[in-house]
């Protein structure tokens, strides 16, 4: 099958390489040259595990191009998929411009029958927009389809070769059983819906899996008061086939580029229709303060942040990733600077993206895991990378100046912990104090 792709982001890449891995002849598209240039130099321009090699080698068995011309990749093509971004507008909404742009590019680049499908995550009655800009165009025949995206940064090209499921919105037979087709070898789940659906089945499936994380969130934050331990509560809910084990990691509240966004479009979406979503809105409220956490345990242990050093392991919003959007880290570090301190910051690949959206003179960028603790008031773990679930307590405990673990994520066990002096501070599991006279100053 002849495919093209419009948006080389996360999402266009990813998908763009496993369907040339599946043999389709792929032409990907993006607006930002410099991106492009890189792709054709066999570079990614993210950080996603497997994506490189993937995408190397079927560049050159001659099935994955990349261009900035649309109407050069659309010309050939009997599907055209749209992955360009929907970032939210300040009133939560999604923002269709980049949208609008591709279906008017694509409109003006129609040259015969093609499904026309939308992968970004957008409003119900967006792939009708989309249908009509292009007919403003295009006055031949073409089919339409929702066919909404399930990967997450960090796995996304394991989740594109084998999905849960792959869910398509469509009117039209011919492109059902196109796209049926071109994902049989994925997966046996396939559900084809109407276009509305499909479209809502995506915002009601981040919502409800962000609905569970703030949810074990607040269990966690009882569990702090009554003495019990989040995750054993976890373990013990988990079991139950009809909850489900997964996603019910208590920690500093989920970040990156889709849960916050998503869950506040959703909002929007339920508020035009004069719905008050309320129990979404308490999801967001929970994830906001969920990561104030971090800061209270940081008082509790130090009585004051005023001219201390925090070592900060992890930027990202979550590990094997460089994406820093919407990344707890962002307002952690922010309050921490306002409140007189001094972050000693270090991720093992996100440094350059954070610092990208977030700099200031009284932050210390830190070239190691080593180096950030090194004679540190306190360590906060935020992101769960591997380098930090090895690294060897005693070690953290003797380079820290105080030794205080505020452990975000929960990747420590208490085995573990009581072996050494640290103060351990987790998530929703009792504190591992230790009685000492802190170094001041
Ligand atoms: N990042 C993720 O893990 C997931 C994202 N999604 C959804 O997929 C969509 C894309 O997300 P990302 O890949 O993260 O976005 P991104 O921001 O990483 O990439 C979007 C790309 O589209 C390009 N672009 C914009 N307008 C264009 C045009 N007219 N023609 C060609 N290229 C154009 C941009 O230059 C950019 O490279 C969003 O709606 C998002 O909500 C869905 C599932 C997972
Ligand atoms: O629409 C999207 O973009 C994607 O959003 C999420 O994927 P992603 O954001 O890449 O990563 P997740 O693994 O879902 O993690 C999101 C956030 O939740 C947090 N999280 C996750 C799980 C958990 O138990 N606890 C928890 O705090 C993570 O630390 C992270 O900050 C969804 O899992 C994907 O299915 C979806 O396609």
């Amino acid at each position: 099958m002849n495919i093209a792709v419009i948006g080389t982001g996360y999402v266009g890449l990813v998908s763009g390489v496993c369907y040339a891995e599946l043999g389709h002849d792929v032409y990907c598209v993006d607006k930002d040259p410099a991106k492009v240039e890189l792709l054709q130099g066999g570079e990614v321009p993210i950080y996603e595990p497997g994506l490189q090699p993937l995408m190397r080698s079927n560049a050159d068995a001659g099935r994955l191009k990349f261009t900035t011309d649309t109407a050069t990749a659309i010309a050939g093509a009997e599907v055209v998929i749209i992955a360009v971004g929907t970032p939210p507008l300040p009133n939560g909404e999604a923002d269709m411009q980049y949208i609008e742009v591709a279906a008017k590019e694509i409109g003006e680049a129609m040259n015969g029958y093609k499904v026309i499908c939308v992968k970004s995550t957008v409003p119900v009655g967006t792939n009708e927009r989309v249908r009509a800009i292009i007919a403003d165009y295009y006055k031949g025949s073409f089919d339409n389809a929702s066919v909404p995206e399930f990967l997450r940064e960090g796995t996304a090209v394991q989740d594109t070769m084998n999905p849960d499921r792959v869910v398509f919105g469509t009117e039209s037979k011919h492109a059902a059983s196109l796209l049926t087709e071109l994902h049989a070898p994925l997966t046996k789940e396939i559900v084809v819906t109407d276009i509305r659906s499909a479209e809502m089945i995506k915002y009601a499936s981040n919502a409800f899996l962000a609905t569970k994380i703030s949810f074990i969130n607040e269990i966690a934050n009882i569990c702090e008061k009554v003495g019990a331990d989040v995750s054993e509560v976890a373990k013990g809910m988990g079991y139950d086939r009809r909850i489900g084990a997964s996603f019910l990691r208590a920690g500093i509240g989920y970040g990156g580029s889709c849960f916050p966004k998503d869950t506040k479009a959703l909002i929007q979406i339920a508020g035009n229709v004069a719905y008050d979503f309320k129990l979404l809105k308490a999801v967001v409220e929970v994830n906001q303060h969920q990561r104030y956490g971090v800061l209270d345990k940081l008082f509790n242990a130090l009585g004051t942040l005023k001219g201390k050093t925090i070592a900060v392991w992890g930027l990202a919003f979550k590990p094997e990733t460089d994406d820093v959007r919407e990344s707890p880290a962002l307002e952690i570090v922010d309050r921490l600077i306002a409140l007189g301190a001094v972050p000693k910051v270090y991720d093992p690949v996100a440094l350059e993206s954070f610092r990208k959206v977030y700099d200031d003179p009284a932050m210390m960028w830190c070239q190691s895991a080593q180096e950030a603790i090194q004679g540190s008031d306190a360590l906060c773990l935020l992101t769960e990378w591997k380098e930090f679930v090895e690294f060897d307590l005693a070690a953290i405990e003797a380079a820290l100046a105080n030794p205080i673990l505020i452990d975000g994520r929960n990747v420590y066990s208490y085995e573990a912990v009581k072996g050494t002096g640290l103060s351990y501070y987790p998530v929703g599991r009792p504190v591992h104090h230790i009685e000492r006279e802190y170094v001041h100053g």
